[in-house]
């Protein structure tokens, strides 16, 4: 997996600006894979704009991962789907996406690093680096040594999410990312093109 940047969306912090637009902004501006993460819509409105998001980034060659469900993925035909550990479990996760999509798994805990290295998932997902108000319901935040940890026993690509903007990215890719997950730091911004140019250029 080769995605510095990832766009994780989230339409309540838009404010105003268009959801395609946005993500089309901050693709040419550095973003190499995209979340769709919806959490009020129904399954039509959600398959409906994975569909049009996936028209959207395949000229990019930029992959779409769907948030919590395999069934909007397979209907779109998206790229892959991120589950964390209170959605649909890895075993059966694995047995529905057809072979190449992409698998990433949060980890909140050290015991569920160590699980991880047993399964074939694409990447795991830091869960959350730093304390962040776009998502509350978290347990405790991994800091820098929490990620220096799970890169010293991880078999797995690694993904920070949460709290993270200009001032802590590099420090990130220092402490073993390979990949920062971002909602605020570009969805918020009222210019998401050159929020993502800011954040690539930080990534050493
Ligand atoms: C890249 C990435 N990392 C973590 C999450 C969080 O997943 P989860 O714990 O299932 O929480 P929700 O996002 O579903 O509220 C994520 N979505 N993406
Ligand atoms: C979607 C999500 N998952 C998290 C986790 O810790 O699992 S934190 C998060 C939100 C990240 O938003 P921001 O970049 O605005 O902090
Ligand atoms: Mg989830």
């Amino acid at each position: 997996m080769n995605a510095p940047l990832y766009l994780v969306t989230d339409e309540g912090l838009l404010h105003g600006k268009d959801l395609y637009s946005t993500v089309e902004a901050a693709v040419k501006g550095g973003v190499t894979m995209v979340q769709l993460r919806e959490k009020e819509s129904s399954t039509r409105d959600f398959i409906e704009r994975a569909i049009r998001l996936k028209a959207l980034l395949t000229p990019y060659h930029v992959p779409l991962i769907i948030n919590d469900r395999v069934d909007v993925a397979l209907a779109a035909d998206a790229d892959g789907v991120h589950v964390g550990q209170s959605d649909m479990p890895y075993s059966r996760v694995k047995r529905l996406l057809p072979k190449g999509k992409i698998i990433g798994l949060s980890v909140e805990t050290r015991e569920q690093v160590i699980e991880a290295n047993e399964w074939d998932v694409t990447y795991i997902a830091a869960s959350p680096v730093f304390s962040t108000t776009t998502k509350t319901n978290t347990i405790v935040e991994w800091g820098l040594d929490g990620l220096q940890w799970i890169r010293s026993v991880s078999r797995h690509p690694l993904v920070a999410i949460g709290g993270i903007h200009p001032d802590n990215v590099a420090s990130i890719f220092r402490a073993g990312a390979d990949s920062v997950a971002v909602i605020s730091a570009i969805i918020g911004a009222d210019d998401p093109g050159k929020a993502a140019r800011e954040l690539i250029r930080l990534i050493p």
